[in-house]
């Protein structure tokens, strides 16, 4: 990887190097070796620590909370070896559509509620 990567690109590198690495010596390679609950609560507790960080409007604490938070949903799509780019896709997809255009035509495609006989 050259020097004008991103971090994302050294850091996704670094996650698939660690999926044969020594649990012993790795975080990564912890979690990549653990069951994936271990990984999911991590994101569960990283999102709880953004949300309250956000809540005391500390600006440093966001931007920390926040990278934990997207460091480890990196690790929880690469144990589904989804890369990051695959998101940044989707969120390429999805630019110019209105969110609430897209909400709206989501329940205009719905089909109509059977009655309860
Ligand atoms: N970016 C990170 C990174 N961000 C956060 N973390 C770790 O994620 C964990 C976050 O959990 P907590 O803050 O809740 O800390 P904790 O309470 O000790 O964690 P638990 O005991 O609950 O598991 C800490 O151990 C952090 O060190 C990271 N660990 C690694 N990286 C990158 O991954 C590379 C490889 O790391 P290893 O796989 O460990 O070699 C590193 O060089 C970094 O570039």
């Amino acid at each position: 990887m050259t020097s004008s990567s991103t971090i994302l690109q050294r850091l996704t590198q670094t996650i698939e190097a660690r999926k044969s690495a020594d649990p012993a010596h790795s975080y990564i390679a912890k979690l990549l070796s653990s069951n994936e609950d271990k990984v999911l609560k991590k994101i569960a507790e990283e999102a709880a620590e953004t949300i309250m960080a956000c809540k005391d409007n500390d600006r440093e604490q966001i931007i920390y909370e926040t990278a934990d938070l997207w460091f480890h949903c990196l690790i929880m799509l690469a144990r589904h070896d989804i890369s990051p780019e695959a998101i940044l896709s989707e969120l390429e997809r999805r630019e110019g559509v209105s969110g609430i255009e897209e909400k709206l035509s989501r329940s205009q495609n719905q089909p109509e509620p059977t009655k309860a006989e």
